[in-house]
């Protein structure tokens, strides 16, 4: 007689429930990632922040994650003690980083309030708001890197052979719209109660994070329960070793996955920090209008990255996504940095935008569910933490070489705004280097095609099988 054994995994409100409480998290995580991104203006104002600290600010989120390669200890640490212990250290690791970041833009902070004139002794180029806000948000960065690894385990875990590039999708377009809430909500709360109201917020809303993160823990608990007792003894759990990891490092299908990922998002993420100030200059427009404007990219990644999630589990072509996504943003770069002052309107930058918004859909939502058909599942939490650990290189340097290039091909600008004079930066130079980061990873996605029809990885083919 055919036995059925039931899971937690098996019960579609259990793993959906799941799901929600790992995206709730990811939701508080990205809007605090870009809680300063739409406040550029006002920090060179009330901090003194010009675009290249603001620019090594967004990108220390990664440092601990690149120089201490956090990320790769993370991703065995993940692999070792599982999804609900490593999430929740994650998410501790958030609210920490978060509450240094914090203290280090107060006002007591840079009224003199303990350790400013430390912070103030060294390096006095670099004000020691900055360096704070840099200590916890490379903090942060190890948190919410450790908790997006995490998440795409976890997901596997209750998705796999189900509707996982949905439920991938689904759980990126809650984080989207976290990116699109906090575009909103932060330039309000800085108008409303300054700087520190919108990241004090946004510390808070990392607490509830780590609540739900802490609820989840008991449905991991109950899942693994269930799994241990249906596994036989002929069947015993694949035991992680850290030497597995040398597949991965020797896969060249790994590694072009892995490069177009940083390139890609290099692209994208970095851009985030830079856009608010880039259509402020180009439209003339306040913060406010700016961030609003801005908001409309999220928002087309939150609505389509689900159902082309859902697309790629009933139809594949995740490899072709990965391709027309690479293009797009090219397309999109270009139309910021060459289209001529008196025809870029706001209508132009609208539809740049939401071709943004689609290339930002297309290559997560084939990106991520596509690891699992590249690598085992002993190390699938090791294999995103290469990607992620290789991306994060991108993604702190990327901000840095931003703000240099805006810095040197204005020369004297950011002098005549702390002067108090009213004039914007010039962003060719820095949109160009996006595009330039967008034709990398279409030749990427290119060779990814050819290697992944010569090997037979099925990167083409659905999730779910008939
Ligand atoms: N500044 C955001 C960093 C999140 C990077 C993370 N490693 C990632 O790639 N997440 C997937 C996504 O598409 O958001």
């Amino acid at each position: 007689m055919e036995k059925i054994h039931n899971t937690l995994r098996d019960s579609p409100v259990a793993r959906w429930t799941a799901l929600i409480l790992l995206a709730l998290t990811m939701f508080f995580a990205y809007m605090f990632i870009d809680v300063l991104a739409p406040l550029s203006t006002q920090l060179e104002t009330s901090l003194k922040w010009s675009p290249d600290t603001f620019g090594a600010v967004a990108g220390s989120e990664y440092f601990l994650n690149v120089f201490v390669a956090f990320l790769i200890f993370a991703g065995i640490i993940l692999d070792r003690i599982g999804v609900r212990r490593s999430a929740i250290l994650s998410g501790i690791l958030m609210v920490i980083g978060a509450s240094i970041k914090l203290y280090g833009i107060s006002d007591h902070f840079n009224a003199g309030g303990f350790g400013y004139d430390f912070f103030n002794s060294f390096w006095t180029g670099f004000p020691a708001s900055a360096k704070v806000a840099c200590m916890g948000f490379a903090i942060f960065g190890c948190g919410v890197e450790m908790a997006g690894i995490t998440v795409s385990k976890g997901i596997v875990k209750w998705f796999a052979g189900k509707e996982l590039a949905l439920a991938m999708g689904l759980e990126m377009a809650i984080a989207r719209l976290g990116v699109f809430s906090v575009f909103r909500l932060s330039p309000y709360l800085a108008e409303q109660g300054g700087i520190t109201l919108s990241v004090g917020v946004g510390t808070l809303l990392l607490l509830i994070g780590l609540l739900s993160f802490s609820v989840y823990f008991f449905f991991d608990k109950k899942l693994d329960s269930q799994t241990d007792s249906l596994r036989t003894a002929s069947d015993p759990e694949e035991e992680f070793k850290v030497s597995d990891l040398k597949a991965i490092f020797t896969s060249k299908t790994f590694m072009v996955v892995a490069g177009l990922c940083v390139l890609f998002y290099s692209a994208i993420f970095p851009f985030q920090k830079f856009a608010t100030g880039m259509l402020e200059s180009r439209l003339g427009m306040t913060t406010v209008e700016a961030g609003n404007l801005f908001s409309y990219f999220p928002i087309g990644a939150m609505i389509l990255t689900p159902f082309l999630g859902w697309f790629i589990d009933h139809k594949g072509k995740a490899a072709t996504m990965l391709f027309a996504g690479s293009l797009l943003v090219i397309i999109c770069h270009l139309i910021f940095a060459i289209t001529p002052v008196e025809n870029f309107t706001f209508a132009v930058a609208l539809g740049a935008i939401i071709l943004l918004g689609i290339s930002f859909s297309l290559v997560p939502a084939a990106l991520w569910p596509s690891v699992p058909k590249l690598v085992d599942n002993k190390v699938l939490g090791s294999a995103y933490s290469i990607i992620f650990w290789i991306q994060n290189i991108g993604l702190m340097l990327t901000p840095i070489l931003i703000g240099w290039s805006l810095k040197v091909s204005n020369p004297g600008v950011a002098e005549r705004i702390l002067a108090g004079e009213d004039i914007k930066y010039n962003y060719t130079v820095p949109m160009l280097i996006f595009a330039a980061f967008g034709v990398a990873a279409l030749a990427l996605a290119f060779y990814l095609k050819v290697l992944d029809k010569k090997k037979g990885y099925g990167l083409e083919s659905p999730n779910i099988r008939k």
